[in-house]
């Protein structure tokens, strides 16, 4: 996709359209329920109104039908959200918009125009850009040679690239959108809100007319979701139009026009966020209801299981990732780190898991000091760890299901007799994964690549989760998951939790951190710049800290947002007395 993508030549700059804004939400018709009639309502009376119409789309793979007869209305100037379960067919149908599967039946038509794309850059030729979840940046260069990557190559490579120009176009782009870039800021001195306004710049100095966000919020601090949301104001107030997928329902409520929704390859309706609500939405999505508060009861911990001290790690360039971190996590405890991507949690999850070694400090494990253990070390004395990066982590994609279910735990005694594997063994345990954790097709037999990024990381986080584990270090364990299996992996972690399991949790999902966590800390720069009581604080003012921006007072007049020393339960205790979490509000429910 990348490769294809960063090749495309495209028009330089972007007028204005002629689509206006505010008039999409009285349009559509409220889906009624799962059928393919509510998308073909009134929305859009002729298809030249429509800046995407996505016509009958079936896209199979084999012994799936990713997409069945969709029909996607999307009328221009507006905003317009992908909903659906994992699986559902979402990324497989944008797909098929910008041109990377040619579907086996229906019709693309963008701008009233019928297209057949046979690549990425035919879709950027016809106005159609995407924007990835993850950035396809490159953080040593410049704004302005990230934007013209890809787009000039030959005069790029023949150093004839007009700077002066590009720069120019695009202060005139953020001018007319109201974006404070810099274009001759290196990229890696971004925060990740303003990197992102640097991949919509690029996709607009292409000339996109059409822009499809993939999860856009998903890494964003509360702050930098509202800047989105007034940039995608500003974007369809000129004529853009946007599509994103989300699986946050209060986002699709919020800051589409029109919601639409997939489930199992099917269009479920199109809804206008007036005529619905999150349970409706989640109702539609999952086909019952799902409770979408997080009941987390008061529970006695007790010993330190994992116990960090002055932990500091330099990243590849020798610079401080981490800080001289210090924190405990006891048995039936859940320790939330929250903070933006990028600020030292992947490098302090790496030296605790045993991926790199840290700088300085020390790690103990069950009173064990672990700091040169290696990972299978860990791994074999009952640390499960499920990565931020399923692709590069977490799974071997070219390995079916079966495979992937005993990595790293391949001598476990339940799987191994005598150095040998014992694969009938395995089976019976990943058809248990299959089926605990609903992954979606159900086929142990399938290679890990050919299942949706929702259904790889329920695969992750169950075999994670059921090795039986006295630690559990979860990284972003929901990222990418549909509300209905983020609900049973919140309750899973609960129960282990329940169970006495220790579990390290971080998380860039603020609801998620706060409701589970029972002590919380924020990492910025490498430092805990506070550790506090989850209750104790809200998630705006979480957002705050993430972005390093200390809270002053509560309501009260007291500080809430103090520096702290580090993350222990209870200065002057020994760490091993038993101590009750959530005590000061007998649990919650958020
Ligand atoms: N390259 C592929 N090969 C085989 N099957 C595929 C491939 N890509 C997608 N599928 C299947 O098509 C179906 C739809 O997948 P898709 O990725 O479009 O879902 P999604 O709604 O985007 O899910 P998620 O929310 O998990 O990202 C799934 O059953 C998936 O396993």
């Amino acid at each position: 996709m990348t490769e294809t993508e960063s090749e495309a030549e495209t028009g330089t700059g972007s007028t204005a359209g002629s689509g206006q804004t505010g008039e999409a939400r009285t349009d559509v018709e409220t889906g009624a329920g799962p059928t393919t009639e509510a998308t073909t309502s009134s929305y859009g009376e002729a298809e030249t109104d429509l800046a995407v119409h996505l016509d009958g789309i079936t896209k199979r793979f084999p012994g799936v039908v990713a997409n069945d007869n969709v029909d996607l209305r999307v009328e221009r100037g507006s905003v317009h959200a992908l909903l659906g379960e994992n699986g559902a067919g979402k990324t497989t149908l944008m797909n098929v918009l910008y041109g990377l599967y040619e579907p086996e039946e229906g019709r693309v038509v963008v701008d009233g125009t019928e297209r057949m794309f046979d690549s990425p850059r035919d879709a950027i030729d016809a106005g159609v850009g995407m924007i990835h979840q993850h950035f396809m940046l490159v953080d040593s260069m410049t704004v302005a040679e990230n934007i013209a990557l890809g787009d000039e190559p030959t005069k790029w490579f023949g150093m004839a690239v007009d700077r002066a120009r590009i720069d120019r176009e695009i202060r005139e782009l953020c001018d007319r959108y109201g974006f404070d870039v810099d274009p001759s800021a290196t990229v890696a001195d971004l925060s990740v809100g303003v990197q992102q306004r640097v991949e919509i710049l690029k996709a607009l100095f292409r000339g996109a007319d059409v822009l499809v966000l993939d999860e856009p919020t998903a890494v964003l601090t509360p702050q930098e979701v509202e800047g989105l949301y007034d940039v995608l104001d500003e974007l369809t107030a000129q004529g853009k139009t946007i599509i994103f997928i989300t699986h946050k329902l209060e986002e699709a409520t919020h800051a589409a026009d029109a919601i639409t929704i997939l489930r199992d390859g099917e269009s479920a309706g199109t809804v206008v966020p007036d005529q619905t609500n999150k349970n409706d939405l989640a109702e539609r999505m999952v086909g019952r209801e799902v409770l979408l508060e997080i009941d987390s009861e008061p529970m006695t911990t007790g010993d330190t299981v994992l116990s960090a001290t002055d932990i500091t790690v330099e990243d590849t360039r020798g610079i401080e990732a981490v800080s001289g971190i210090d924190f405990d996590v006891r048995a039936g405890e859940i320790v939330g780190i929250a903070g933006v991507d990028g600020n030292g949690q992947a490098e302090l999850i790496e030296a605790i898991t045993g991926l790199r070694t840290p700088d300085e400090g020390t790690i103990t494990y069950d009173g064990a000091d672990i700091t040169d253990w290696s990972r299978r070390r860990r791994i074999d004395a009952g640390m499960s760890y499920v990565p931020e990066d399923r692709h590069e982590r977490g799974l071997v994609m070219p390995f079916n299901l079966v495979e992937n279910s005993i990595l790293g735990n391949q001598r476990a005694s339940e799987f191994a007799t005598d150095g040998r594997i014992d694969w009938e063994n395995v089976r019976d345990h990943t058809d248990d994964l299959i089926e605990t954790y609903d992954v979606r097709p159900p086929d142990p037999d399938a290679d890990a690549s050919s299942f949706s990024g929702g259904n790889q990381q329920k695969f992750i986080v169950g075999r994670e989760f059921e090795r039986d584990p006295s630690l559990v270090v979860a990284t972003h364990p929901t990222r990418g998951v549909d509300v209905g299996s983020t609900e049973f992996i919140h309750d899973r972690l609960l129960e282990l939790r329940q169970q006495g399991v220790a579990i390290l949790l971080v998380s860039s999902k603020l609801d998620e951190v706060r409701a589970l966590s029972d002590r919380l800390a924020v990492i910025y720069e490498g430092e805990f710049i506070d550790v506090t009581d989850p209750d104790e604080i809200t998630e705006e003012e979480l957002g705050l800290l993430m972005a390093g921006q200390r809270v002053e007072t509560d309501s009260t007049g007291s500080s809430t947002a103090e520096s702290g020393p580090g993350i222990r339960p209870d200065a002057g205790e020994t760490g091993d007395d038993a101590e009750t979490n959530a005590s000061s509000n007998g649990g919650r429910s958020r």
